[in-house]
């Protein structure tokens, strides 16, 4: 059922970024063998953690500790925030009757001229069922231990096995499914790590922090139940790019183009992105995109997630303000607490969504470009610092280290365990007064009461 092609030529693709604010964040992705599709990399939120950080296909433990240095003397980690994004999970009930309905068109129509086309039709079996609903799937659990198993030997002193049994590690999670499900994996990794069987573990599940979209009213009405707020991605979906996917697809199915949609051109998309995250399979559905279609597919999902969680709308960040509120005031907490001799919290574990971490990374400004993406301007994206491929795939982190170093405490940020420099700020962990000072407008207003009324006028911070 996987393609059969024998070993092929290394596939080198290096996207660099050159952000404003952000001085490095250089991802290299080498496919050596067949099993990874072509296609790998523009998954986008449906994407592979290990296509951000490749050299975890060869050891999933393996972590770079050079990276970590603050780039100062005597520093050490006092305090450490995990925002987590779920790990690997099976695709949403409306996905699943989309490929459903894609499956039954293939069976129905298409010409079986092809092998690959051939094994869909006499090999593979829709085995996605509605209620699989977004559900953690195995290869999401691993996602979680092993990244537990990464950061607890990137910052041994703090997640250790003495400050989890005295409750200095807490986990938060929203109360979807996939998210509880990951942090119990997550509490796994370390478990296995410290070969501890049974310490009693416990989360908090806070929607209020993890699912905070839901409970903006602003949001709810403006964005996610307004279809006006996505009408770049609607125009897009009509645009000429995506017609000419239709086109190759409808041709490589060899069925009428008249009963193709773009709706079931994702769904293919799709369809190769789960049996690839889910079954390490590099799926015959694959071979109905080459790297230009998969361009266009991963900007009609980047413009989804840029209007609906990202510098689209204005609330869309701002929503985000509790948990900007929560990450400071635990901050400032330890830098109070240090002064005084005792941390009581060394490490936070917090599991939320996609659009738990997209809007917040906007509100704090990584990953703006100058002009907004919008369904005509696809062109001249190519080099977009907004591609959530490369943000936001699955078991996606953002990690706060506070440090205590000789000149004062200092803040290094790590997205998907790399350095990334805070907007402005041309430090790789600056001192954390000068990360406040950045921060000053939102530290002093982005509330989320006004922001999300309906009722009130809201307010426009800029970084
Ligand atoms: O397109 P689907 O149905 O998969 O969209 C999901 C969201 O997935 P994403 O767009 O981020 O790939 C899902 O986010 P996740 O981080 O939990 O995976 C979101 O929670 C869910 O509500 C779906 O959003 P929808 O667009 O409202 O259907």
């Amino acid at each position: 059922m996987t393609s059969t092609l024998s070993k092929q030529s290394i596939l080198i693709r290096t996207f660099s970024l050159a952000l404003t604010g952000v001085s490095f964040y250089t991802v290299s992705t080498s496919t050596v063998n067949s099993n990874i599709p072509a296609i790998a990399n523009y998954f986008g939120t449906k994407g592979r953690y290990e296509e951000v950080n490749p050299h975890l296909i060869n050891d999933i433990h393996s972590v770079n500790k050079s990276l970590l240095k603050p780039g100062c003397t005597d520093c050490t980690a006092i305090h450490v925030t995990a925002i987590i994004r779920h790990g690997t999970r099976y695709p949403t009930t409306k996905n699943i009757k989309r490929m459903q309905r894609l499956y039954d068109l293939v069976l129905d129509k298409a010409l079986h001229t092809d092998n690959w086309l051939n094994d869909i039709k006499t090999n593979w079996k829709m085995w996605y069922t509605d209620d699989m609903d977004g559900k953690l799937v195995e290869k999401g659990r691993d996602d979680h231990r092993h990244l537990a198993v990464r950061l607890a030997n990137l910052f041994p002193s703090l997640m250790s096995e003495e400050n989890l049994r005295s409750k200095r590690i807490r986990f938060i999670t929203s109360s979807k499914h996939r998210c509880v499900d990951s942090v119990v994996a997550f509490q796994e990794g370390l478990l296995s790590l410290w070969r501890v069987a049974e310490i009693g573990l416990s989360h908090t599940i806070n929607d209020e922090l993890m699912r905070f979209f839901d409970e903006c009213k602003r949001f709810v009405e403006d964005v996610e139940n307004n279809k006006t707020a996505l009408k770049e991605v609607y125009l897009f979906k009509d645009s000429a790019d995506m017609k000419r996917v239709e086109l190759k697809v409808a041709d490589r199915l060899q069925v009428p183009y008249s009963l193709i949609t773009t709706d079931l051109v994702e769904a293919a998309f799709f369809l190769c992105s789960y049996e690839f995250a889910i079954k390490s399979l590099n799926s015959p559905w694959c071979n109905l995109f080459d790297e230009t279609d998969a361009q266009v597919l991963e900007y009609k999902n980047d413009l989804k997630q840029y209007w609906k969680r990202g510098y689209g709308h204005d609330i869309n960040r701002k929503s985000s303000c509790t948990l900007f509120h929560d990450l400071f005031s635990r901050l400032d907490q330890t830098a109070h607490e240090f002064r005084f001799g005792h941390v009581s919290e060394a490490v936070t574990i917090q599991v939320g969504h996609a659009e738990t971490l997209l809007p917040l990374l906007t509100l704090m400004g990584f990953f703006r470009d100058e002009s907004p993406l919008t369904a005509d301007n696809f062109d001249m994206q190519h080099s977009r610092t907004f591609r959530t491929s490369l943000i936001a795939p699955y078991a996606a982190n953002l990690v706060f280290v506070l440090y205590d170093c000789s000149e004062g405490l200092r803040l290094q940020f790590l997205l998907n365990e790399k350095p990334l420099t805070f907007p402005n700020i041309n430090h790789q962990a600056p001192l954390y007064s000068t990360v406040r000072e950045n921060y000053r407008e939102l530290l002093h207003g982005c509330n989320f009461e006004k922001e999300c009324d309906l009722h009130k006028p809201n307010y426009n911070y800029e970084l």
